[in-house]
């Protein structure tokens, strides 16, 4: 049964910012409140529709279909998994997101550590026992430092946006699917079937994915040991790749474990995305709860 409750409050000052949502709301079984519409007055990821966002948000996705190949993101891996450009603490790092706007996102023009708060804090009012979702949540997006110039400065469209696999077929469910007709990987016949260099239930583990901010936080965490468990790290790893958590493409490629955790990032993904409005938390007042969190799940200083 759905029972409508009230919007949730997203931070003590929060009274006068409050977003008014009056539609029918959706109430996920945790009681969170699924508005209907962002904050410019759309519906949640609707890439067609006209507003400020739209033509941006089309054209980041006609570069980054362009450029991502398979021999890019090998490249991309490579490189990233050395772990050598910076050393900094998980804190440190959401503090440097402050900086970072991302172009992809139709729903969202706030600085990145609202949307982690955010995330985050939506996630405790639901499921308060479940610390490392909470820890999830606030790290997700931190790979985005890559645009930043001690990560080097990558461009947009290998930061951000949607991801999907490399090496076989692009699927019709991806954003702008059009333009990866521009993509070279697209005409060669060993990346451009159902499956590709890849086998069936092969699992996730072993498929490359676009590059972006997911695989290079999932780097960052699994080199530098944390202590999150498996279906955190596959949160972190697989939270843009909609074609798959939403679409239900590439399941041939998943292999058990996968299908388990599917489940946790499908709850996750209603969180990452429909809390993002313009009421800020106050950041001062939840860090020391989330301090105590990355001192639980990972050590002080991370290599980046
Ligand atoms: O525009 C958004 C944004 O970049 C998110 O961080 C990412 O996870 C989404 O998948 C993407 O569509
Ligand atoms: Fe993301
Ligand atoms: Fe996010």
């Amino acid at each position: 049964m759905t029972i409508l409750i009230e919007q949730p409050e997203f931070g003590v000052e929060a009274e006068e910012t409050k977003v008014h949502v009056d539609e029918k709301e959706l109430v996920l079984d945790g009681g969170f409140v699924v508005p209907q519409i962002n904050s410019f007055g759309h519906t949640f990821r609707d890439y067609d529709a006209e507003s400020e966002r739209q033509q941006g948000v089309e054209n980041f996705y006609h570069t980054n279909h362009i450029h991502q190949t398979y021999d890019f993101v090998k490249k991309m891996r490579e490189q990233y998994g050395k772990l050598d450009r910076v050393e900094m603490s998980i804190w440190e790092c959401c503090e440097l997101l402050n900086e970072v706007v991302d172009e992809s996102d139709p729903d969202l023009d706030e600085p990145q550590i609202e949307h982690l708060l955010q995330t985050a804090e939506a996630i405790r009012r639901d499921y308060p026992d479940e610390d490392w979702l909470h820890l999830t949540g606030l790290i997700h997006d931190l790979g985005k430092v890559l645009l930043l110039p001690s990560f080097g400065e990558l461009p947009q469209w290998a930061v951000v946006g949607d991801t999907f696999p490399v090496g076989c077929a692009y699927d019709e469910s991806v954003v702008h699917h059009k333009y990866f007709k521009e993509n070279p990987d697209h005409y060669n016949p060993a990346y451009n079937t159902k499956y590709g260099v890849y086998s069936g239930g092969c699992g996730l583990n072993n498929v490359m994915m676009s590059w972006g901010h997911d695989d290079y936080m999932y780097l960052v965490a699994k080199e530098n040991k944390s202590t999150l468990p498996s279906a955190g790290l596959f949160i972190i790893r697989y939270h843009s790749f909609y074609a798959l958590h939403r679409s239900g493409a590439y399941k041939h490629l998943m292999n058990e474990e996968d299908v388990e955790n599917l489940k946790w990032l499908q709850i996750f993904n209603k969180y990452d995305l429909y809390s993002k409005s313009k009421v800020r938390i106050d950041v001062e007042k939840v860090k020391p709860y989330y301090l105590s969190l990355i001192e639980k799940y990972f050590p002080a200083k991370l290599k980046w």
